[in-house]
């Protein structure tokens, strides 16, 4: 044992050296992790403890080099059951100190060999705690992690990272979304159909549904209204997905006609956005974002406080303390972040749809904003008994 470890630790000393390059010009060095090459993205940070395998196959971090400021990562290796999507989407990984030796009943391999084997570029050996307190002073910015042979003198990689997009602006989604319909049939006896806009939908919100004894019918990023009502839907969901959302004009449409038909709507993170744009408020990036899985939120239709998993960069501008007359009628911020008072939920009071700008449906959990599945439930419930009644 002893002679196994020691063998894997010198194999990482003699691991490429990596370096990440800042878009402001600060500069960290340390050992590749992962694939060896170059990559580049908005470097955001992460302080979940748990649930590496599902943050780095969420399709939301597409284009983003995500700094873990847990120190130590990959103790758990990497198992065939926790991805929340086909593959890992983040554009790269930061670690401080990747583990020696994965220990997991479920582990199938080492977190380093998966990143090698779906070619992702990481860096290790960085002083995280000084990269995140950089972040958090300056903002989310544009970064690039070059290793081995793409190691270059420092104003061209400087120069190399300046010239990349912002992800202001961003639009992302059509490139995570699925291209072909699917079904995610009910467990147990079916209730109700849905249709989920993907826009980088997670694996386990489709199951979450599906376990209430929802039929879930998810269509591309690119579906038409025709082509939602075609699966004769009880409810409308809109996932979460990454970019922009003030760069996502046919969600905002395609939400705007469900508004209309007044169909039962239910929205999570780029969903909550979308449903504020599609209401008539604006969204703007915040400087760090919030992501992580213990951020306390507070429900203020029921006044509780919850602990949730959080992954979003921009936010929905609404008031917080007045209920706003939009073309849909009232909303009210239904959830705010007690962290910095961002919007965190919208609840429309004339008709049946509302949103949160969080994660419900976290896998690695917290659980405690599951009851928002039971909520959208009950809410198409109450829609199709009036419907029988009238
Ligand atoms: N997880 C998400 O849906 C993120 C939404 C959006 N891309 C943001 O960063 O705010």
């Amino acid at each position: 044992m002893t002679t196994s470890i020691q063998g894997i630790a010198s194999q990482r000393h003699k691991a490429a050296p990596a370096v990440l390059v800042l878009e402001d010009g600060r500069i960290f060095r340390g050992r590749a992790y992962g694939a060896v090459g170059e990559t580049f993205g908005e470097a955001v940070f992460s302080t979940g403890m748990t649930g590496y395998q599902e943050t780095l196959t969420d399709p939301s971090y597409a284009h983003q080099i995500v700094v873990a400021t847990a120190p130590q990562i990959g103790n758990t290796g990497w198992n065939d059951e926790d991805d929340e999507s086909g593959r890992i989407w983040v554009a790269g990984y930061v670690v401080r100190d990747p583990a020696r030796a994965a220990s997991n009943w479920r582990s199938k391999r080492s977190l380093d060999e998966e990143l090698v084997r779906q070619n992702v570029v990481g860096i290790s050996g960085i002083d995280t705690r000084a990269l995140t307190r950089h972040l958090r002073e300056r903002g989310s910015m544009r970064a690039g992690v070059f290793s081995g042979e793409a190691i270059a003198a420092e104003p061209e990689l400087l120069a190399r990272v300046q010239a990349q997009p912002h992800m202001k602006g961003a639009s992302l989604y059509e490139e995570v979304a699925t291209r072909e319909a699917y079904v995610v049939p009910a467990v147990g006896e079916k209730r109700f159909t849905v249709a989920a806009i993907d826009l980088g939908i997670k694996g386990m919100t489709p199951h979450r549904m599906a376990e209430r004894g929802i039929e879930v019918h998810v269509l591309p990023a690119t579906a038409t209204a025709e082509e939602v009502y075609a699966v004769n839907p009880d409810g409308v969901f809109f996932s979460n997905g990454p970019g922009d959302p003030a760069a996502a004009d046919g969600p905002v449409a395609l939400m705007t006609e469900v508004l209309e038909r007044r169909t039962p709507l239910f929205g999570i993170c780029f969903g909550n956005q979308i449903l504020g744009r599609a209401l008539g408020f604006g969204t703007y990036k915040l400087k760090y974002g919030h992501r992580g899985i213990n951020q306390p939120v507070q429900d203020r239709t029921t006044g509780k406080v919850e602990v949730t998993a959080h992954n979003h960069g921009f936010a929905v501008d609404a008031p917080l303390d007045k209920v706003s007359e939009t073309r849909f009628g009232r909303v009210e911020v239904s959830h705010v972040c007690l962290n910095d008072n961002v919007v965190e939920g919208l609840q429309l009071l004339d008709q049946p749809a509302f949103s949160v700008q969080y994660h419900p449906e976290a896998a690695a959990g917290p659980h405690d904003a599951a009851y928002l599945f039971d909520r959208f439930t009950s809410l198409m419930n109450t829609v199709l008994m009036e419907g029988q009644r009238a």
